[in-house]
């Protein structure tokens, strides 16, 4: 169970810290079992004063030596480093759950111990506010204990899913990992077209934004197609089918195509690299 774990958050950036906050608010685990490092003095006030009684420390060697868990939150191109300094202080069986985009298991094994259980996520930043969409893929030696126990931890900050072929984790990384970017351009892109026709920029906005979270609800909630939740907005000879005309005009389908298709091969890239 994740409330008998110690757990270390190597780099509590964006996603290290909407994990802790979703821990921590959920009471998956109490602040006196988690350690988080950053480098610099102010990241570490930054965690003291969000996260009373939470050890912050820029000692990744000791923060890994107690810990049972360890959740690996850097960038990619931190990584090589903090895994060589690391690396002699995890003790075996210490679960390693990392969120670097593109990084194998296979790899991660590579770089902190062929033995260790590893477990490789990919979730998004609405974490942030509890609406998270991970997927977690369990490296060689990750048992189901282990997989359950990351699941509980993204399971804090929304919503998992596992992915048992490892390799689509890219696509993963390449549709919800990438995908809040997409979405905030979508809400971007209404604004100003609300604002082109007239409506006040925070009128517009507002109305962007709710119409995202109100179909992605009516979605979720319903279960029911795209297409039907589609078909109930529009209207024959209406406005909607106008718009979708549009739509389907400028290749909106084919260019989600491409955008998924170009992050999921920057993630493999990174995976080389
Ligand atoms: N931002 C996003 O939307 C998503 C990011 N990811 C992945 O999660 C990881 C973290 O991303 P973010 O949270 O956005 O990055 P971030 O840059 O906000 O956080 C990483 C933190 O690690 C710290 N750090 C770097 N080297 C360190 C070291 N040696 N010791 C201690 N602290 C160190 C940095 O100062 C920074 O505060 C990345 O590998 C990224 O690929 C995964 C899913 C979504
Ligand atoms: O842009 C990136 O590389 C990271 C991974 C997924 C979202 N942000």
């Amino acid at each position: 169970m994740l409330s008998d774990q110690t757990l270390t958050v190597l780099g509590a950036g964006n996603i290290g810290r909407a994990l802790i906050g979703g821990l921590l608010r959920g009471g998956d685990l109490t602040a006196d079992r988690i350690t988080a490092t950053r480098r610099s003095e102010a990241g570490l006030d930054e965690l003291r004063q969000r996260f009373p009684g939470v050890t912050a420390t820029d000692d990744n060697a000791g923060a890994v030596r107690d810990a049972s868990v360890v959740l690996v939150t850097v960038k990619p191109q931190n990584a090589v480093e903090l895994f060589a300094e690391v690396r002699p202080h995890l003790a075996p069986g210490t679960l390693v759950v990392s969120t670097l985009a593109g990084v194998t298991t296979q790899s991660l094994a590579n770089a902190l111990g062929p033995d260790l259980p590893v477990v490789r996520a990919m979730p998004n930043t609405p974490a942030l506010v509890d609406e998270g969409a991970t997927a977690i893929a369990p490296g060689a030696h990750a048992t189901e204990a282990h997989v359950a126990l990351a699941q509980e931890i993204f399971s804090a900050v929304g919503h998992v899913v596992e992915v048992v072929a490892e390799h689509l984790m890219d696509a993963v990384t390449g549709l919800s990992g990438s995908g809040p970017a997409y979405v905030f351009m979508v809400i971007e892109a209404m604004t100003d077209a609300g604002v082109k026709q007239g409506l006040p920029r925070a009128v517009a906005r507002r109305l962007s934004m709710q119409t995202v979270l109100g179909a992605a609800r009516l979605a979720i909630e319903t279960g029911e197609h795209p297409a039907v939740l589609r078909d109930q907005v529009t209207t024959p000879g209406g406005t909607t089918i106008s718009a979708v005309a549009e739509l389907e005009k400028h290749g909106l389908r084919s260019m989600f195509i491409d955008t998924v298709a170009a992050a999921t091969e920057r993630s493999r890239q990174l995976g080389e690299g």
